[in-house]
């Protein structure tokens, strides 16, 4: 678990230099780098692109499917007015795991491919010169890691991952390198949680320093007014008549954290927060006490060239989507997103459901994928992966604590609770999760065609349920459609008659589609047959209250591993990936545009 995990700032106390553009790049399929000095120069490198997955930029497919070691390196010159700061790299994500050297010297390991953390080099490095940063990356599967799948050798020697889960296993420095200055004392954390009302909101606020200084904290509204200020480490900001943040109607206030001694400021610390509350009563979804119904999408961070990468340029553009075609919410599927995402998103006043890589826990539901022929959870691996899986719940929730745009965490997708042995598993997961936020916001995870309110074990311990269903595409399909329908009203009869008394979210539906194929009457893959399959799920949608949600599978098309299942990827997406809307992208505008945010 990281120690702190603030995004990086600039400021009169502070400097961030990021180490974006042109690495060195190279394979290391015998994993004999580091005992060879990889970690001081790498021969015959070839330049890669950071933030980039390295994937699709290759021609040949063993370079596209490389699965092993592989190393970056970047000769970067560290200034000598870096003296007295603490020095510290901070990699944005490095995809799966990681191990950082400056100068030769190992600083650090790191698993976990979705996730910041940062190396503190103070001592490796040499001010004033170039210093040598050098990256060990594997990207290789485990069923004891997150995301879970296999990796296997083939018989001519080449190594391929066997994903349990339908997302190409892009990888890279798929996020920004950062260099950073901070003081020796500083602060490395804060939270805050909310009371609002019309006329007042209090900011319960946290904060965390290595420092023995004093503590001033003021709050300031859009103009920079001051509104309300503290000292302290923890205490209270109260806002008269406040502006709180609502769904697609944000309002950002700015905290600023000062360590001050002598009445000489030591650090500072600024962000962005919105006033708002979250809450889950009865079948409602409560944002500042008022009921909120979800409109939007499943995604993926996932683009041509880049892969996984994220780009600004495309989560400008899919935020520009969600805003047309009136979406206001998005699940982070199936991994926590760039932190840039988070601070768009709750500018444009959208909620996010943060998901933890915990997904493939379970036989992969699109049998071509592989995946486990026994039940996941009775496997020997278990209790490796949950140490993982609960170091991701704590850094993803430390990370993203502060985002007013994070309505719930996702501590898991469709994993395999059918069976006895996942109650154990989930038991220890939501009791080592119930404390890690301090908003308190509601825990889930989403349960998949196996996991019906028949047959899951584990339905206690989600606050609301995400449920991922496929009649109509993985059943039940084609003409046959009018018996998925059935079938799941069937269900959610049972739902409805039980004496449970939480929200449902459809996370999850939808139908592969060939952008241009059309016919009449429909036949699946048309444009036609996506809509027809929405139109089916919506008005079942309509008929129970205590659905609180509607979250189809995908934004946009999405690379996947090559299979008989699939064309060049998952085409799920209402958009395709170079993110231009299919026919039923104006179908969901037109619904979602004329229903009411509490509708
Ligand atoms: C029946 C499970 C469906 C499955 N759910 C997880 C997503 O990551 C996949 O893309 C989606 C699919 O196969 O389309």
């Amino acid at each position: 678990m990281e120690k702190g995990l603030l995004y990086p700032v600039t400021n009169a106390y502070r400097e961030d230099q990021k180490l974006d553009g042109l690495w060195d790049f190279k394979f290391d399929p015998a994993s004999e780098g580091e005992q060879n000095g990889w970690a001081k120069g790498l021969a015959d490198p070839i330049e890669m692109p950071v933030p980039a997955s390295f994937n699709d930029f290759f021609t040949d497919k063993d370079a596209r499917e490389y699965t092993g070691d592989f190393w970056y390196l970047k000769k970067v010159f560290i200034p000598q007015h870096f003296a007295g700061k603490k020095v510290e790299l901070r990699f944005g994500a490095a995809t799966h795991r990681a191990v950082v050297y400056v100068n030769g010297q190992k600083i650090r390991s790191h698993e976990g491919g979705f996730l910041p953390f940062t190396a503190d080099v103070t001592a490796a490095v040499n001010l004033g010169e170039e210093n040598i940063i050098a990256v060990k990356i594997n990207n290789e599967l485990h069923r004891d890691a997150l995301p879970a799948g296999d990796t296997v050798t083939l018989k001519n020697g080449k190594r391929m991952v066997k994903p349990f889960f339908d997302f190409y296993n892009y990888s890279g420095l798929n996020r920004s390198v950062h260099l950073l200055a901070i003081p020796q004392g500083n602060i490395y954390d804060y939270s805050t949680s909310y009371e609002v009302s019309d006329d007042q909101a209090t900011v319960h606020y946290q904060v965390a320093a290595d420092s023995d200084a004093d503590i001033k904290v003021s709050l300031a509204d859009e103009d920079g007014v001051v509104v309300a200020a503290a000292t302290g480490q923890k205490g209270e900001l109260v806002v008269k008549n406040p502006t709180l943040w609502q769904v697609r109607d944000a309002y950002l206030y700015t905290i600023r954290i000062q360590l001050v001694k002598n009445d000489k400021v030591l650090d500072e610390y600024a962000d962005k927060i919105g006033l708002r509350t979250i809450e889950i009563k009865g079948h409602q979804i409560l944002v500042n006490h008022k009921p909120i119904y979800l409109k939007g999408f499943g995604r993926h961070e996932d683009s041509i060239y880049a892969g996984r990468a994220f780009d600004l340029n495309v989560e400008r553009r899919d935020v520009n989507l969600l805003k047309w075609i009136g979406a206001n919410s998005f699940r982070s599927s199936h991994y926590p997103y760039d932190e840039q995402v988070y601070k768009l998103a709750d500018r444009e006043g959208i909620l996010i459901t943060d998901e933890v890589p915990a997904v493939g826990f379970k036989m992969a539901a699109a049998s071509f994928l592989g995946g486990l022929d026994q039940s996941f959870f009775d496997g020997d691996w278990i209790d490796e992966l949950y140490k993982k899986h609960i170091d991701q719940v704590k850094d993803m929730i430390k990370r993203d604590k502060n985002h007013p745009s994070v309505l719930a965490w996702s501590l898991c997708n469709e994993p395999d609770t059918s069976t006895e042995s996942a109650v154990p598993y989930f038991t220890k997961l939501f009791n080592d999760s119930a404390d890690l936020d301090p908003q308190k916001r509601p825990r889930t995870f989403t349960l998949n065609e196996d996991d019906t309110f028949e047959t899951s074990k584990c339905l206690k311990f989600p606050d609301f349920y995400l449920l991922n269903r496929y009649p109509g595409w993985y059943h039940k399909w084609g003409y046959e459609i009018s018996d998925g329908e059935a079938g799941l009203r069937a269900e959610l009869d049972e739902w409805q008659n039980s004496d449970i008394d939480k929200p449902i979210v459809f996370s999850e539906y939808g139908a592969d589609t060939e952008p241009g194929l059309h016919k009449l009457p429909s036949i699946m893959w048309s444009e036609e047959y996506q809509i027809e399959l929405l139109e089916m799920f919506n008005r079942v949608f309509d008929d129970y209250d205590f659905i609180r949600g509607e979250q189809p599978w995908n934004l946009a098309d999405f690379q996947t591993v090559e299979g008989n299942m699939r064309v060049n990827g998952n085409k799920k997406g209402i958009f395709t990936r170079d993110r231009q809307p299919k026919a039923a992208a104006f179908y969901l505008r037109k619904r979602w545009n004329s229903l009411p945010l509490d509708y």
